[in-house]
Order: structure tokens, then C-alpha cells, then sequence
């Protein structure tokens, strides 16, 4: 039982969708993940929609996903890299939620995320360049998160979701007491 969504962000690789799922097994409560539900209403992948449709398409549907998903019951939401980038957005989670930025420095981020061809806006001629760029931009948004934690290559999946659940218990303990 949570009392509030757990909102996860921070850029691709971070681990939204990894961490996102230990949480929801340790508090036994749903995982919902906004980018692996616009996939599954569209029946395309994310490289497909911002081919055919565009990233403001994209952006449009994942605000209605995420505003859909903290009307519902409260668990962990992770959610896609740039959904926190939009005012509306960050909005709709204080008010339903508490957000959470996995603050993963650069280099760790580019050797999780440099293997895989799923990250339509890392297709550019220097994909490490630009991952640098999108983090140094979004980064003062990221900082706007109520909660940051940081990660280190050393940590594991486990590790992290740990430490998440140790940072709400400090900043936001009752949202995790029973009812
Ligand atoms: N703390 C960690 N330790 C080791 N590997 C990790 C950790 N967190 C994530 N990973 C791995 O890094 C990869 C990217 O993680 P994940 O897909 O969870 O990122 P994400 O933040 O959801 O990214 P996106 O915004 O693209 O959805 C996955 O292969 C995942 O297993
Ligand atoms: O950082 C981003 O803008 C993105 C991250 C992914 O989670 C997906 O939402 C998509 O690839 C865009
Ligand atoms: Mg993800």
C-alpha cells in the first residue's frame, strides 16, 4: 500500500522501469510505465510512433497516459525520460504523487543505453554527444523532482530501489504508513 504514486524520472537509462519494478515487488503494489503503456495502446514501439507520428504526438500521448495513470490506484510509475520536461506534467504529479529523480551521472548512463536502438532520440551521428546535451539540459528540470537520489555505477538495481524507499521514509514517511 502506498498512499500516493511514487513517480519516477530521470533520463533514459536511469532505471525508471528497472528500479520502478523492484519497488512495486517490494511494496506490493503496481508497476505502471507510461512509455510501456503508450507501446501497448499503439501496438507500435516508441522508434515506430516518433517515426510515423512525430515526438509532439508522442508527448501528447504520454501526458494523457501519465495524468491517466495518477488518477488510478497510487503505486510506482515510471515514466519516460522527457515526460518531466513539461511544466503540465510535473504539475499533475505533485499534485498525485511524489517524484522521484534517479540522478545517474553520464558515463553510466551512456554504458547502459549505448547497446540499444530503442531510444529514437539517440539515433544522431554522435549519440554520446547528445545524451550529454539532453542531460545538461534537462538536468535543472530533473532538480525540481521532490526527491533525489543519486546512483552510482556500483549500485545495483536492488541497491537502488533500497535506497529510494530509504529516501521516502526520510522525506515522506507517511505516505508509506498502513491505512
Ligand atoms: N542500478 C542499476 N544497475 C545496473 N543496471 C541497471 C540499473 N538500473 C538500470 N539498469 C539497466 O540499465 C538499462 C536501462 O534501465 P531502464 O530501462 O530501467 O531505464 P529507464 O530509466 O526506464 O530508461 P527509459 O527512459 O529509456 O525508459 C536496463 O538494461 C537495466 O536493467
Ligand atoms: O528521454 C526521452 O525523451 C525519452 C525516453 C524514453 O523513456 C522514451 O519515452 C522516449 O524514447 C523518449
Ligand atoms: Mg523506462
Amino acid at each position: 500500500m502506498v498512499k500516493r504514486s511514487i513517480v519516477l524520472v530521470g533520463m533514459m537509462g536511469a532505471g525508471k522501469s528497472a528500479v520502478g519494478a523492484e519497488l512495486a515487488r517490494r511494496l506490493g503494489v503496481s508497476l505502471r510505465d507510461t512509455d510501456a503503456e503508450i507501446v501497448r495502446a499503439a501496438a507500435m514501439t516508441i522508434p515506430e510512433i516518433f517515426a510515423r507520428d512525430g515526438e509532439a504526438f508522442f508527448r501528447a500521448r504520454e501526458s494523457e497516459v501519465l495524468a491517466r495513470v495518477l488518477r488510478g490506484k497510487p503505486g510506482i510509475v515510471s515514466t519516460g525520460g522527457g515526460a518531466w520536461m513539461s511544466a503540465e506534467n510535473r504539475a499533475q504529479v505533485a499534485a498525485r504523487g511524489v517524484s522521484v529523480w534517479l540522478d545517474v551521472p553520464l558515463g553510466v548512463l551512456w554504458n547502459r543505453v549505448r547497446q540499444r536502438p530503442t531510444r529514437p532520440l539517440l539515433q544522431t551521428p554522435d549519440p554520446r554527444g547528445t545524451l550529454a546535451r539532453l542531460l545538461a539540459e534537462r538536468a535543472p528540470s530533473y532538480a525540481l523532482a521532490e526527491i533525489t537520489v543519486p546512483v552510482r555505477a556500483e549500485n545495483s538495481v536492488d541497491d537502488t530501489a533500497a535506497r529510494v524507499l530509504e529516501a521516502i521514509r526520510t522525506h515522506r514517511p507517511e505516505i508509506l504508513e498502513p491505512a
